[in-house]
């Protein structure tokens, strides 16, 4: 059965300056102002040309569990500020033990493909909510799409190979270990040693076996006749504790066997040394063995660059074990994804758009209701506009290129296009139907499939178009305008 991760009130999974704003809102009498955020991030990570949006169903199920239990409520009773008095007043945690999310969410569904600015999330509600969820919908985020990423990179590094995610052991904690499980599957891995998120998740799980299963024998062939006896309808046998190539010869040895009793070896795995050379030798052993369908899985500090270098030397692996570099995002350790305020309604109920300006034109913040409109043609995906959903486009419209007003395209009225951004709760209920893990999966696949190839080659990938819709680029410089004249 598969569970949802966070079934249980996370609540307290935050920074605590969410909870003091909290406060803040609720003192000052502005908790009920509706308010929009949106989640986003500014550059790709890898240096990479794409990002696989990934975390939304551990956001429901945060999102569907969000309470303070009396626990959470006692914890917060009890702390203090620097005179040693209670931080939060008793009606203010009154207010939280009833606090259930009430607002609107909409999110580009999971295994999209996106890109930087626009929004993946966009929360809709009363100012106190939207900021009680930055924290932990990016800790879900953040951390989801990094590694689904990664994992769409070692994709179209193995192709059509196999990819299994060996990386719990070397994870960033444990739930560091399930959810990389979960978004590296997403990402394209075919299956994970993880047996935990097998379960909670209804990913397949595959292994071979360790070193120390070898040296727990007096020899390597007298370990292989174990391990084949104890499951010989699940043999792939790790050849390279002593001498490969001798390791290989004593697969073949077992392999002989299980084959009389109507079983066959499934693979063999090499650890070290040269994979180029010894996958080839190893390849050619067997293969003059008789066994042409035993796979060869290589591992050993693998990630998309070694992959992609081993294939062109010619390897003959099929099957690649993939462990540290892809969990914990080896290279790029975090993804810089953020939450910004967008919009507030004010008293007389129009919006009131607000932007963060920063010296750094990358960094000042989109103002709007944001939606994503992503254009194509024939040929696949041709670009994203992120338009303020208050003005929406109408007729043939102008995209503008955020960071110079001088590159401009247009679309036409018949320009085929879907907008990202779905509806997933409205005034508090769920109401999307979270898809299957396989059709998300699916979903990565079809999306890359959409894009050029040069923007999914690592190194300096293209850049694909993304900008603001006429009016919103209008409205963002209005309002950058009139805050540099304050
Ligand atoms: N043909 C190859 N081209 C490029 N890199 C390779 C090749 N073969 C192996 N590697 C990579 O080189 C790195 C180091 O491997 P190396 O053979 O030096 O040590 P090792 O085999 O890991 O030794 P150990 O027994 O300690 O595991 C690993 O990341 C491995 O995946
Ligand atoms: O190399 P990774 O991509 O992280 O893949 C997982 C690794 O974990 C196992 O060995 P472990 O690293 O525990 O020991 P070893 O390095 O001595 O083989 C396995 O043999 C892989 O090499
Ligand atoms: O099953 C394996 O071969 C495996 C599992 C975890 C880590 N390394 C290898």
């Amino acid at each position: 059965m598969i569970q949802p991760l966070y079934s249980n009130s996370l609540s307290l999974l935050t920074d605590l300056y969410q909870l003091t704003m909290a406060y803040g809102y609720w003192k000052s009498g502005t908790a009920e102002k509706e308010a929009v955020f949106n989640l986003y991030f500014r550059k790709h990570p890898f240096q990479g040309g794409f990002t696989i949006a990934c975390g939304l169903s551990g956001v429901i199920d945060f999102l569907n569990a969000f309470s303070f239990s009396e626990n959470d409520l006692e914890y917060l009773r009890s702390l203090t500020g620097s005179d040693h008095r209670p931080l939060f007043e008793p009606a203010f945690l009154d207010y939280l033990r009833d606090l259930r999310f009430a607002g609107e969410l909409e999110a580009v569904p999971e295994g999209t493909a996106v890109f930087p600015n626009e929004p993946l999330i966009r929360v809709r509600g009363p100012i106190l909510q939207c900021q009680l969820l930055e924290t932990s919908l990016l800790t879900i985020v953040n951390f989801q799409s990094l590694i689904a990423t990664k994992a769409a990179r070692m994709r179209l590094a193995a192709r059509n190979d196999t990819l299994l995610e060996f990386g719990l052991r070397r994870a960033q904690g444990i739930d560091g270990g399930i959810t990389a499980s979960r978004a590296a599957y997403i990402g394209g891995c075919d299956a994970t040693s993880n047996v935990l998120a097998g379960k909670l998740y209804g990913i397949p799980v595959r292994g071979t076996h360790a070193h120390s299963w070898v040296m727990s024998f007096d020899d390597e062939l007298a370990a292989f006749e174990a391990y084949t006896a104890a499951m010989p309808n699940n043999v792939t046998l790790l050849v390279d504790t002593y001498d490969s190539l001798q390791g290989v010869k004593n697969a073949i040895e077992v392999g002989k066997t299980l084959k009389d009793k109507g079983y066959q070896l499934n693979g063999i795995r090499l650890d070290s040394g040269d994979l180029a050379y010894l996958s080839i030798e190893a390849r050619k052993l067997l293969d003059q063995a008789g066994f042409p369908e035993t796979s060869i899985v290589g591992s050993n500090d693998l990630d998309e660059y070694l992959v992609s270098s081993l294939k062109e030397q010619g390897a003959r692996i099929d099957i690649w074990g993939i462990g540290t570099k892809l969990v914990t995002a080896y290279d790029q350790p975090a993804l810089g994804g953020v939450y910004k305020l967008a919009a507030i309604r004010d008293p007389a109920g129009s919006w009131e758009y607000k932007l963060k300006l920063s010296e750094q034109a990358i960094k000042i913040s989109t103002p709007g209701i944001q939606q994503v409109r992503r254009y194509s043609n024939e040929h696949g995906f041709m670009a994203d506009m992120i338009f303020n959903e208050e003005t929406p486009p109408t007729g043939s419209t102008t995209m503008i290129d955020p960071y110079d007003f001088t590159r401009q395209r247009q679309f036409s009225e018949s320009t085929a296009y879907e907008d990202l951004l779905v509806p997933v709760f409205r005034k508090g209920q769920l109401v999307y139907d979270t898809p299957a893990i396989d059709s998300v999966r699916n979903r990565v696949q079809q999306q890359l499939a959409q894009f050029h190839p040069t923007i999914k080659r690592f190194i300096n990938p293209h850049a694909y178009p993304v900008g603001l819709e006429h009016q919103l680029h209008e409205l963002k410089t209005a309002l950058i305008f009139g805050l540099r004249q304050k």
